[in-house]
């Protein structure tokens, strides 16, 4: 019998817990209780958040609303939650878990299989390091990932979308996740390659903060700006949603590029999986890194995106800034910058080193002082 943790509870992971669960109750390899990791905060009513959820059997700070399933188990203690299951699924902002890979390290079972839901990287001296392989290094086991243009809110509320399972050899595991997700409007397919789907859907949040700020700065419509250098990519077009297809054309070829410089084996095919193009268009035109790249781009850049963060998102987290940082790094330590110069104005914008407005005009010279600041740092 297969038992089922979540490690992760916020927006995207209390959606999982509800689409997993569904799931177990009809399925009789796995068990029907779905245990949900929760990283334990006070609500401003005082109650602790674990306790409201298995009252109500709602997130009512990450999910407000939707119920996710009698058979899920909040659980605040992480190696009570993870103690008795053999399916461990990993869905927090990246930033958390290597810290939670440190403390499961020998206190999960012999025979557990990960996957990562988590959109992010590390980036450790020989270059950059996806999630799951942070997960297999660190705990020993095999990992999946699936990624796929899936907002949480609207698969909460059951529309319909797609989702792509990556894996590396375990064909058999791969088929198990899929059939753990999959609902009549969760529809998951399975491809071997688990870094392309990794990368496709870590790298699309730098592209939605460039989206972000074209739509913060209302190009269309701003005659002041330039946009001499996005001419000539041969783009010039007038109205802002043509810009943002410029922006996803360009992001789209810098991610390909990048993950097949890293990651020779990645393939072409995966960017036309859930997790390639179709989450790029998503996250571009309705997510949160859009949302508060586009605020901080009408406020001239002059409140952080930690500020914005806090303000908008109530605790969810943003990865895309992070990620622009994390493929910064690597591009300046292989001299790649003046082949990204998408990535890389994502990144100067995103920490003051640009103006917001330099999304459209960033061209050779600046690539090459920011390649001489990333070497003087
Ligand atoms: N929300 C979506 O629509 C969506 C869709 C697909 C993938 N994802 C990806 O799923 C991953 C998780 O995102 P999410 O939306 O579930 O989370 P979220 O951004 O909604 O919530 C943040 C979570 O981080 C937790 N947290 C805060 N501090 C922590 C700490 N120190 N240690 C551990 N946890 C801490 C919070 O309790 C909360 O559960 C991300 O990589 C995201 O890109 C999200
Ligand atoms: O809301 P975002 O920008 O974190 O994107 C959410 C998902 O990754 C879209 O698939």
């Amino acid at each position: 019998m297969y038992k089922v943790t979540v490690i992760g509870s916020g927006n995207w992971g209390s959606v999982a817990a509800k689409l997993i669960a569904s799931n177990t109750l009809k399925l009789h390899s796995f068990h029907d209780e779905v245990r949900m990791w929760v990283f334990e905060e006070k609500l401003p009513s005082g109650e602790k958040l674990t306790d409201v959820i298995n009252k109500t059997n709602e997130n009512v700070k990450y999910l407000p609303g939707i119920k996710l399933g009698k058979n899920v188990v909040a659980d605040p203690d992480l190696e009570n939650a993870v103690k008795d299951a053999n399916m461990l699924v990993f869905v927090t902002p990246h930033q958390f878990v290597e810290g939670i890979c440190k403390r499961l390290a020998g206190k999960i079972r012999a025979d557990a299989e990960g996957i990562s839901l988590i959109k992010g990287m590390e980036v450790k001296k020989e270059g950059p390091s996806m999630i799951s392989n942070l997960i297999t290094k660190q705990l020993g086991i095999n990992c999946s990932v699936l990624m796929g243009a899936n907002i949480a809110n609207e698969i909460a509320m059951e529309k319909f979308s797609e989702a792509t399972v990556g894996y590396n050899q375990n064909k058999s595991a791969a088929d198990r996740w899929v059939q753990l997700f999959c609902t009549p409007y969760f529809n998951v397919t399975a491809v071997q390659d688990v870094e392309g789907v990794e990368l496709c859907g870590t790298l699309k949040n730098a592209v939605a903060i460039a989206a972000g700020f074209v739509d913060g700065l209302e190009m269309g419509n701003n005659t002041k700006v330039s946009l001499k250098d996005l001419m000539a990519q041969k783009i010039s077009s007038p109205f802002p949603q043509l810009l943002d297809a410029a922006i996803m054309r360009i992001g789209l070829k810098e991610m390909m590029t990048f993950s097949k410089m890293c990651f020779p084996s990645v393939k072409d095919s995966t960017f036309f999986e859930s997790c390639g193009v179709a989450d790029l268009i998503t996250t571009c035109m309705g997510g949160r890194n859009r949302k508060v790249a586009d605020a901080y781009a009408r406020n001239g850049g002059k409140r952080s995106f930690d500020e914005l963060e806090a303000e908008m998102l109530q605790g969810q987290k943003l990865q895309g800034v992070l990620t622009a940082k994390e493929v910064h790094e690597v591009l300046s330590n292989r001299g790649w910058l003046h082949i990204f110069p998408l990535f890389s104005a994502v990144h100067a914008i995103s920490t003051g080193r640009l103006p917001p407005s330099a999304i459209v005009k960033i061209n050779e010279e600046q690539l090459s002082k920011l390649a001489l600041d990333a070497f003087l740092l």
